[in-house]
């Protein structure tokens, strides 16, 4: 099932709270963002070690946030920089939306459609138990992937606009995972970021 439209979508689906906000940003300003946010990001490339053997991690990363909690994910242990203005302004307008508060925003880069980001959930612990996470996609589309873990009817996908953003809440991270795949199509930078609260 592919799921689009224009306005607030909620989605009704079985252990999981999904909002998509299609056009959260105007074009012309999710264009300077995401300029912005390419250029002043201290973007890095870490190691991720799968059965004992290490590749690159298909993608570019960073992380901000308002403290200096680590976040670990996938035996990567990532220490946070300060927030720069950009992102307090993304931040703030997002926790409005949300109604909800953030401490930290990991950022990703696919740089083409050879980057990606496999299957998994944010479950990790200091996440708490039903976190909620905010998304918010800049720069080429990408087809975002989820699936619940034990229903497997409820398979599904969504196009991941310039200027998006979508909220997963709920019990989402406990019964569902999600990926962003490879494309062989041939599609430019994205940037993603992802707002959390760290306990
Ligand atoms: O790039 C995306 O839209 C998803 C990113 C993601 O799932 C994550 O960073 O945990
Ligand atoms: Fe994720």
């Amino acid at each position: 099932m592919d799921l689009f439209s224009n306005e607030k979508n909620t989605f009704s689906l079985p252990d999981a709270e999904l909002i998509y906000y299609p056009n959260f940003l105007e074009q012309t300003k999710a264009n300077i963002y995401f300029k912005t946010l390419l250029k002043e990001t201290l973007w890095q490339q870490d190691d991720i070690t799968v059965f004992g053997k290490t590749y690159k991690q298909p993608r570019l990363t960073a992380l901000y946030a308002e403290n200096n909690k680590p976040y670990s994910y996938s035996n990567i242990n990532m220490h946070p920089k300060k927030f720069t203005n950009t992102l307090l302004s993304l931040k703030s307008k997002i926790e409005d939306v949300c109604n909800h508060n953030f401490s930290t925003v990991l950022l990703n880069l696919y740089r083409d459609g050879n980057d990606s980001n496999g299957w998994h959930a944010d479950n990790e612990k200091e996440l708490g138990k039903h976190p909620t996470i905010a998304s918010l996609s800049l720069g080429a589309s990408r087809v975002f992937k989820f699936k619940h873990k034990t229903l497997k009817k409820e398979n599904h996908k969504l196009l991941l606009q310039h200027g998006s953003l979508l909220i997963m809440k709920g019990a989402m991270q406990e019964f569902w995972v999600h990926q962003i795949p490879k494309t062989k199509q041939h599609v430019g930078k994205r940037i993603n970021l992802t707002f959390r609260y760290i306990n």
